[in-house]
């Protein structure tokens, strides 16, 4: 497990981080939620090992000699250097195993060919974060740190990389920690979530009870909302082919048990929560 205990850090230009802690447990994927400025990166530094707290304390209980490995920002790659020979300059760097046999189980890994051979400034963004995961993975840790991964993907990449979160949380055991300042993305992929706001954490818990305490409204889909009856008790604002509601989590399942009884064939039920709407919540 790895702890981090009320973690505090300054700068100059005032405080990043004010009395942080946060928990990883083995195969579980942390979310980190919050605006720019909001301290993550100085929290993502500390857990690398780059930076040291002014004051708290990180544990970690680990059999490995670097249990910790992440991308903090962009993965800093050479661009004129192809995938494989990329990996294993890192893993020379870095004193990992070299051997062709591990460099292409760890392209493997992250889904990428062994066999494409030209040099990376031909990948797309979603490659490149692929690569700079499995540089990450080069010491074989428990821990894994991805600060703002998703940013600059479109959705087919996003979807595609919280797949391979996903792969690696249950089958390489990983516990793995995201940021992000989109709600949307982590909801998608994280067990649990922290939110951030000026340094400090203001709220977490489970992403269902996340969900589940300050979610009050949702978008619905489906051809002939329009039709319905029932809805009309939660004063709907209509779109084309869904419809905005307000009501409380608890009340969606019997809702939608309602509108299949009067021939609505919901495609979607999508809840809507806004990162405000979790920093400026009471903690749950
Ligand atoms: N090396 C540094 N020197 C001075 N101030 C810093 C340094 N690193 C971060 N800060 C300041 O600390 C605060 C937190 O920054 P941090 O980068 O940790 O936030 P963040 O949540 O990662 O933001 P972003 O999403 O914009 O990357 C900001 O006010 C930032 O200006």
């Amino acid at each position: 497990m790895l702890t981090a205990t009320h973690l505090s850090k300054s700068y100059k230009s005032g405080r990043a981080l004010d009395d942080v802690s946060i928990q990883m447990l083995p195969g579980q994927i942390c979310g980190l939620l919050g605006r720019n400025g909001a301290g993550k990166t100085t929290l993502f530094r500390i857990l690398c090992g780059l930076i040291k707290p002014d004051s708290g304390q990180l544990s970690i209980t680990s059999q490995r000699s670097k249990p910790v490995g992440g991308i903090i920002e962009r993965p800093g790659l050479y661009p004129y250097l192809n995938a494989y020979d990329n990996l294993k300059l890192f893993a020379q760097i870095q004193g990992a195993p070299n051997h062709k046999e591990s460099i292409n189980q760890n392209l493997l890994k992250v889904g990428l060919p062994t066999d494409r051979k030209d040099p990376v400034r031909n990948f797309s963004l979603g490659m490149k974060q692929r690569l700079g995961i499995a540089i990450a993975l080069l010491n074989n840790p428990e821990y894994l740190v991805l600060d703002e991964p998703f940013s600059g993907l479109d959705p087919i990449g996003v979807t595609a990389l919280i797949n391979l979160v996903a792969d690696l949380a249950t089958k390489e055991n990983i516990s793995i920690l995201l940021s992000s300042h989109l709600m949307g993305e982590l909801t998608k992929c994280c067990n649990y979530l922290y939110v951030m706001d000026k340094g400090r954490l203001v709220n977490q818990g489970t992403t269902a009870q996340l969900i589940n305490h300050h979610i009050h409204s949702f978008n619905i889909t489906a051809q002939n909302i329009a039709s319905s009856v029932v809805l009309q008790k939660y004063r709907p604002v209509m779109g084309v082919n869904g419809a905005s509601i307000v009501c409380n989590a608890d009340a969606i399942p019997a809702l939608l048990g309602q509108l299949l009884t009067e021939g609505i064939q919901v495609t979607s039920c999508t809840p809507e929560l806004s990162l405000e709407q979790l920093v400026n919540a009471p903690q749950s």
